[in-house]
């Protein structure tokens, strides 16, 4: 079973390659980018302790050294991307060689990041182990780490040069975490294709059970409308913005939460579109059917939908607000966010009045002490 995505971008063109048995195959996969054989792999333990070994079975004649970061959203930041460049100098990386980023999304924007900057730009390859990496974070070369001001708030669009997504790796993954992947695949059938989301509507269920073919469709739709927007606009000029659907709200509370497993990003984005559609109904954008219908079916998936999911204490509205003024889609000081006509007619805006976003905020808010 495999399917080929192609990412148009001229000199920086490459394969999003999804299927079975792509592991086991990585060293064909991968040999023909390579100038002498040898690969830098970085993981993080989980996911080194269950398909590292895979992968150096699969890599063959090709030598690997492997560097292991600690699981979780806290290694985006300035420490181990210290310690993941320096450790790729220490094993010598030269600038043709090539580095594999072997992980969820923690991983690939970290490694991604560092191999933007090594010796001024090395490549890499992407070979993601979530649902949420393997539909999202692995394509379109947003690469970085969290600030304490903010999400994301440092780092390069630097490409990849090859897309591995084995479906047979989300095997191992953990129920939330894949859950929190799944965020991402809705979001794809809010932001343009209504007819994809039917199909999640009727098909998600199965999907999220195991079934391999679901999987491959869901993947697959993923990358191609990801693939689409950046071909279009590779650094978020206009279009791109659209990929962040659900992202203003999610970023503010993945800061408010301090990047930590009390919201995982993929349950900030389901959160964060329920957000963005309830706005677009308070504004008459859209008809209340199409938020009722978001809420329905993330609840229906066991996901989170509202600020009441959220553990703990979070800011009040005003203090939310304040942080989404790091997103970086803000211009002249302007907050922009990602609205929608309707499921699937999403489009950017910066005509959000202050006291609706707050109003919708301070009902959310509400749904913590109901
Ligand atoms: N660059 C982009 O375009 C982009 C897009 C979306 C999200 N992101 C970023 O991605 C990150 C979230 O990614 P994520 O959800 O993959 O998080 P993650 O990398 O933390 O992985 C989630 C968890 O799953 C585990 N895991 C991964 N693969 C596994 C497997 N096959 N089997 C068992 N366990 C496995 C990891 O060890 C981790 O504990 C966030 O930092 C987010 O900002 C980036
Ligand atoms: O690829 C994009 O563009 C996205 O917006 C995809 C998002 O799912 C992802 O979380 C991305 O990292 C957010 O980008 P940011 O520029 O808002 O940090
Ligand atoms: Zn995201």
């Amino acid at each position: 079973m495999r399917e080929i995505v192609p990412v148009q971008l001229g000199a920086r063109s490459y394969e999003v390659r999804i299927g079975t048995g792509l592991l086991a195959n990585a060293g064909a996969e991968i040999a023909p980018l390579l100038q002498r054989p040898r690969v830098a792999v970085v993981a993080d333990e989980t996911v080194a302790d269950l398909h590292l070994e895979p992968l150096r079975a699969g890599l063959g004649e090709i030598e690997m050294v492997v560097l292991r970061l600690p699981p979780g959203e806290a290694t985006k930041s300035w420490p181990h991307f210290t310690r993941t460049v320096e450790w790729l100098l220490d094993q010598k990386v030269e600038r043709r060689d090539v580095v594999v980023a072997l992980g969820g999304g923690v991983i690939g924007d970290l490694v991604g990041f560092a191999a933007s900057v090594l010796r001024r730009g090395v490549r890499f390859v992407q070979i993601p182990t979530s649902l949420l990496a393997q539909v999202d974070s692995s394509v379109g070369g947003k690469t970085g780490i969290n600030a304490p001001q903010g999400k994301n708030l440092i780092g390069a669009f630097h490409q990849p040069s090859l897309v591995l997504a084995d479906l047979e790796v989300l095997g191992t993954l953990k129920p939330r975490d894949f859950l929190t992947g799944y965020g991402e695949v809705v979001k794809y059938g809010l932001l343009g294709d209504a007819a994809f989301f039917d199909w999640l509507e009727a098909h998600a269920p199965a999907m999220a059970a195991g079934d391999i073919e679901g999987r491959m469709h869901a993947v697959k739709r993923s990358i191609e409308m990801k693939a689409e927007i950046v071909a279009r606009d590779e650094t978020e000029q206009g279009d791109r913005a659209l990929l962040n659907l659900g992202h203003t709200f999610c970023h503010a509370l993945e800061a408010a939460t301090g990047y930590s497993d009390r919201l995982l990003h993929g349950e900030g984005v389901a959160i964060g579109c329920a957000l963005a559609f309830e706005l677009s109904q308070r504004l008459g954008l859209c008809a209340q059917e199409a938020p009722s219908r978001v809420r329905a079916h993330l609840r229906a998936m066991g996901m989170k939908v509202d600020l009441g999911d959220i553990e703990g204490d979070l800011p009040g509205t005003e203090a939310l607000i304040a942080l989404m003024a790091q997103d970086k889609k803000v211009e002249e000081g302007k907050l922009r966010f990602i609205l929608a006509r309707g499921i699937g007619q999403a489009f950017v805006t910066s005509q959000v009045p202050h006291e609706v976003l707050a109003g919708v905020l301070d009902d959310a808010l509400a749904t913590r002490r109901a």
